[in-house]
């Protein structure tokens, strides 16, 4: 008969096991509030698993929009180096949010129409993180204020966001500052407006892409840029191809038509002329 061994004991080496007075991994990370904040409304046994997808998005969502905006931040500053680490993090961040569609494909259409009348109305077209994302980055469709209405410190919130100029707009002042003209036009646009792509800009992208040598910060950051806006279309590509596999052209319990709206939203450009100027180099 084998010998049996006793389990190792690391309080041997000194690990710490009274935490009756100190602060323990469960205080620091507060997880009595992540853990208890499940709260399914059916006994279907996926549900557990589309809340716990949602909330983690939620809550790299939240780590994203600490990264754009500092990444802004200091991009106001012309300080590019801690910029291109705030936006590669962004697009990991990103690449974690895609890669985490394998788990909820895992639900079959079978699984989800189990509880999909206990959602209501409720969507993630409401999101408020998602739509400050969007804000964020330049896509500013006012429309997408109204769902929260009813939540007076969102709508504030987002409305700020409006009012401040976007990542690509910090960009396109950070150009001029190098020495890359760009019309009043542009640089001095009202910023809580959608933006509307300009010869002009696709011109200064040129000059970079152009001169990589000479402008290296800047073309590092036009990369870093159509690199994130590379990861958010896998995203909202992964997103729609997942809702034709689990809900086909059923319309979204947040009203839209579903996958028709999904599609059409494959259509927004973030930072539309570092796309545009490929075709001129
Ligand atoms: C089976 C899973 C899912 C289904 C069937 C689904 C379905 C939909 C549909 C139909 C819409 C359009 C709005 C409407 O409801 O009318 C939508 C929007 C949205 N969903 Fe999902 N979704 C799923 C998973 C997710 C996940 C995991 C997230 C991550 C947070 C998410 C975030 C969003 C966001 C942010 C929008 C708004 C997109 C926009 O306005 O461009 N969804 N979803
Ligand atoms: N719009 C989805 C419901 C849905 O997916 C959802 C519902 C509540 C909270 C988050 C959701 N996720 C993405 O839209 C549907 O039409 O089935």
């Amino acid at each position: 008969m084998a010998k049996q061994t006793k389990p190792y004991d690391p309080s041997t080496e000194g690990a710490k096991t009274d935490f009756s007075d100190q602060m323990s991994y469960g205080d620091y990370l507060s997880l009595d509030a992540i853990l208890t904040a499940q709260h399914p409304k059916s006994d279907a046994h996926d549900e557990m698993l589309f809340i716990i997808q949602h909330q983690t998005s939620e809550l790299w969502m939240k780590l994203a929009i600490r990264e754009i905006s500092a990444a802004r931040a200091v991009m106001d500053k012309s300080d590019f180096r801690p910029a291109f680490k705030m936006l590669a993090r962004v697009s990991r961040i990103f690449e974690q949010l895609n890669n985490a569609w394998d788990v909820l494909r895992t639900m079959t259409p079978s699984d989800y129409t189990t509880f999909r009348d206990a959602l209501g109305p409720s969507s993630g077209f409401q999101s408020h993180q998602y739509r400050q994302i969007e804000f964020m980055l330049g896509n500013r469709n006012h429309a997408m204020l109204r769902p929260h209405a009813h939540r007076e410190d969102i709508l504030e919130l987002l409305t700020t966001e409006l009012a401040t100029p976007s990542l690509y707009d910090e960009a396109l002042r950070l150009l001029a500052r190098e020495g890359i003209d760009l019309p009043d036009h542009v640089l001095g646009r009202d910023v809580t407006q959608p933006y509307t792509p300009d010869d002009a800009v696709i011109a200064a992208w040129h000059k970079v892409y152009s001169d990589p040598t000479k402008y290296w910060s800047l073309y590092e950051l036009a990369e870093k840029l159509v690199d994130f806006e590379d990861y958010f279309r896998r995203w909202r590509f992964n997103h729609v191809t997942t809702v034709e596999r689990v809900i086909g052209f059923k319309r979204g319990t947040g009203g839209t038509g579903g996958v028709s709206y999904l599609k059409k939203m494959l259509e927004v450009e973030l930072f539309p002329e570092l796309w545009r100027v490929r075709t001129t180099l």
